[in-house]
């Protein structure tokens, strides 16, 4: 476990990025400056399109995300029973959210999600923030995520690849009453008010300096549309995933077809991944191999421990099947075969369970660059 200073004025550049020119820096220390900087503002499609084959490629051919970031702040006592969820830590303990980033990257985590997963601009307004306010947790919890990158880079000289990606959850999670895990959110809402719900928080994460932004939990094809189409209005610049839960593993979680919901993300330019998130191990092996036969961008998958969260009573259930850390062991191969190359985890997974799928995948890795090489 990595032991930091609290406290400490870390001092880290916001336009500095895991790599320069598709060359991986030889040094990230600050206060070094990279002459050529690179950055995902402003990509042309072409880079997009090739922005994540050239960091996979960095990372040996498979790359590791973090694991359950709500999961891991409530094991470092925050108590997250709020409409914010993880996103409350923002306003009450960043010091945590830092800390669980780290908590990650120690584990070999190559990309780490901020923790703007339910921070929404109308969440921080209901309890009572101004608008600016809330725009400013927005960008902080990606300012976080940098700095805890640059801390770690200080702090072991590593030269791992990382990126950091800015989370957004669904409206679902906005609404914080489960309904992220159904889709259903009544005949009201379509694929014009979700863009005006979504609009300002997607607009000011793509200009915060994150490298991409992760989409994630998406339970409905109406949400899809609604980011896909709004990714093309803004004229957003940076790359990002689409990544869907099923509860199934046929359909995303509100019974819309997962071949559908992949095909939308695969039209879309800005995408550069699809995938699976917040879904029991057992249904992922199914899922990626669909998930192939429409798209041919990389796969990302990070699936939840198993068990299953009642909305009503806010508790994981346990469940049978494939769990938790044992699914580094016993599954990742059986996932990359079907064609995904991008593994973590989502809720109730630790770092130990990215510590394993750090380990298997860099068995697997053809080069050596993944790590401290
Ligand atoms: C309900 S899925 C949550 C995903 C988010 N990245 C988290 O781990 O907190
Ligand atoms: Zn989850």
């Amino acid at each position: 476990m990595l032991q930091l200073q609290e406290g400490g004025h870390i001092h880290y550049s916001r336009s500095r990025f895991g790599y320069k020119n598709g060359k991986y820096a030889e040094t990230f220390c600050y206060p070094i400056q990279l002459q050529h900087t690179y950055s995902t503002m402003g990509l042309g499609s072409k880079e997009t399109s090739s922005f994540l084959s050239d960091f996979l490629e960095k990372c040996g051919g498979y790359a590791v995300l973090d694991g359950g970031f709500a999961t891991e702040l409530e094991r470092h006592g925050a108590d997250l029973n709020d409409p914010l969820w993880s996103a409350k830590c923002l306003i009450t303990s960043p010091h945590l959210v830092r800390r669980v980033h780290l908590d990650y990257l120690d584990a070999g985590a190559n990309i780490i999600l901020t923790a703007s997963y339910q921070a929404t601009i109308q969440g921080f307004e209901a309890k009572g923030f101004s608008k600016e306010e809330a725009k400013d947790l927005l960008r902080k919890s990606v300012e976080i995520a940098i700095e805890a990158r640059e801390i770690y880079y200080d702090k072991f000289q590593s030269r791992r690849p990382v990126l950091v990606a800015a989370s957004i959850g669904s409206y679902g999670a906005y609404l914080a009453d489960g309904s992220e895990y159904s889709g259903n959110y009544g005949d009201a809402i379509t694929v014009e008010t979700l863009k005006v719900f979504h609009r300002e928080r997607v607009q000011i994460l793509a200009n915060s300096g994150a490298d991409l932004i992760a989409f994630e939990t998406i339970p409905n094809k109406i949400e899809a549309k609604a980011y896909a189409e709004l990714l093309d209005e803004e004229g957003i610049e940076i790359p990002a995933w689409f990544s869907f839960s099923s509860k199934d593993g046929i359909n995303v979680v509100s019974g819309d077809s997962m071949l559908e919901c992949a095909s939308i993300a695969d039209s879309c330019k800005n995408v550069v991944a699809v995938g699976i998130n917040c879904t029991p191990p057992r249904f992922i092996y199914g899922l990626v191999s669909s998930i192939r036969n429409v798209t041919n961008k990389p796969i990302v998958i990070y699936p939840n421990s198993g068990e299953t969260y009642d909305g009503q009573t806010k508790q994981w259930v346990k469940s049978t099947g494939v769990v938790n850390e044992e699914f580094a062991d016993i599954a990742i191969d059986k996932w990359c075969e079907a064609g995904a190359s991008l593994f973590g985890g989502c809720c109730r997974t630790t770092p130990n369970t990215i510590r394993a799928i750090s380990k298997t995948l860099s068995n697997k890795s053809s080069s050596t660059v993944n790590d401290d090489a």
